[in-house]
């Protein structure tokens, strides 16, 4: 059972003399920063400012509670529960007492800097009911690392991830009775951190509002699984070296809009981010990608996906899903790597018939099989027969993570709230 979380990694001194320091000296720090590829290593912080404290949070119960909807009506992301937990940051003081509210609407300013300049990252996480009725956290110590290097990444405040974790465990609490107990059902949350400041300067945000909201989930296939095709997309490009396709900013999401909406046109639900003249595979959508074949020289079964180089997100359900096949996987055979590799990599497997298997892997849908891929003109079969919905690896991949989601199988992975 999991309590405690990573270490702070809070780089705050070096954030707060960044924003009191000349625009030169700014730019140097910002230089360095960037040579570091905006890394975070955790440090001591030795600033005045306050870091969260879940010991002052103030609760204000809704007295409008809501009704619940049936289970089977639930649809991802568009109900909320009746509470929202809220903490302010200033430049001058740090974070102000966490409070839990009634759901509720913002009122912000026209200028605010976040709908100017995109100052917004957030995460997305679920919490699960087990059949002893306690809520369970799945890895929120990954979630809120990664919340961290996301805000970190557009200058606005980062946290101790275990005051915030404890936070999000109260407030998921305190929703338990709009998380259905039956399989596959969560609530999913969003922690959200905005930069406040009214100013249509462009500079470094002197407040900032981060708050959690919670919306409850059914299985993301109700019916089994529903294998989904994939267009090959080089026209666009989600991410590249040095940019921001790693971090989980609002501003990376909009405009992977359009080419989703071309690959819809054209029949294919998703689609898969190409890189560079050496068309690399990186990611699906808003899941990383992995894909099974036999290696052509060796015969090897290889379970391979894209590293963490700067250009995908560094999944959650990709971290467990590694660990798992690391550990359950490879006694059976099986080499699991994290390597660049090519949509003419791909196909060529697939012509050959060594591509055995491929799937996204997110926390909306656990894992996504995936039948075809719409490349160069060329459909390229992803392994499944005619008949089936779903590879074996992906099957057992969705139980093996559900069972520590849902605390069958404890597991460290598992926050208990
Ligand atoms: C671009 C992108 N890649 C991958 C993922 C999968 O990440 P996770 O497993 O943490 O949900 C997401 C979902 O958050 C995403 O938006």
């Amino acid at each position: 059972m999991m309590r405690r979380l990573l270490p702070r990694c809070a780089p705050r001194a070096a954030f707060n003399a960044q924003r009191s320091a000349s625009l030169g000296a700014a730019i140097q720090a910002q230089s360095a920063v960037q040579r570091r590829q905006y890394s975070i290593t955790p440090q001591s912080s030795t600033s005045q400012l306050l870091d969260i404290d879940p010991s002052k949070l103030v609760v204000e119960k809704t007295s409008k509670p809501k009704d619940l909807l049936p289970s089977k009506d639930l649809v991802f992301g568009r109900n909320f529960t009746d509470h929202m937990l809220t903490i302010e940051w200033t430049q001058e003081s740090g974070w102000s007492a966490p409070k839990i509210l009634p759901y509720q609407n913002l009122s912000l300013d026209p200028a605010t800097c976040v709908f100017h300049y995109a100052f917004e990252c957030f995460e997305g996480m679920k919490a699960y009911k087990d059949t002893k009725g306690q809520i369970r956290l799945f890895r929120p110590d990954k979630n809120m690392a990664r919340f961290n290097k996301s805000a970190a990444r557009i200058a606005l405040p980062t946290f101790s991830p275990e005051a915030l974790t404890s936070l999000i465990a109260q407030f998921a609490k305190l929703e338990s009775r709009f998380i259905p107990s039956e399989r596959g059902y969560s609530l999913y949350l969003r922690p959200t951190m905005i930069g406040t400041q009214k100013t249509l300067g462009v500079g470094p945000p002197g407040s900032a509002l981060l708050y959690v909201i919670a919306s409850p989930v059914g299985p993301y296939y109700p019916t089994g699984f529903k294998a989904v095709s994939l267009e090959a997309t080089d026209y666009a490009v989600r991410a590249w070296p040095g940019g921001v396709g790693d971090k989980k900013l609002g501003a990376n999401y909009a405009p992977c809009i359009v080419p989703q909406k071309e690959a819809m046109s054209r029949g294919f639900q998703q689609n898969l981010w190409l890189f560079g003249e050496e068309e690399y595979v990186t990611e699906v959508g808003t899941m990383n990608f992995f894909v099974a074949i036999k290696n052509k020289q060796t015969g090897q079964k290889e379970l391979i996906t894209a590293p963490l180089d700067g250009t995908i997100l560094e999944g959650v359900t990709r971290d467990s899903v590694l660990a798992l096949a690391r550990e359950r996987l490879a006694p059976e055979g099986w080499k699991i790597e994290e390597r660049k590799y090519t949509m003419g990599e791909l196909a060529e497997a697939s012509a050959e018939g060594r591509l055995i298997e491929a799937f996204g892997a997110g926390t909306a849908a656990i894992v996504s099989p995936v039948r075809a891929i719409s490349w160069k003109g060329q459909l390229v079969n992803c392994g499944l027969k005619d008949n089936e919905e779903s590879g074996e690896i992906a099957m057992k991949m969705k139980e093996w993570m559900e069972a520590r989601q849902y605390g069958d199988e404890e597991s460290d992975w598992s926050y208990i709230c």
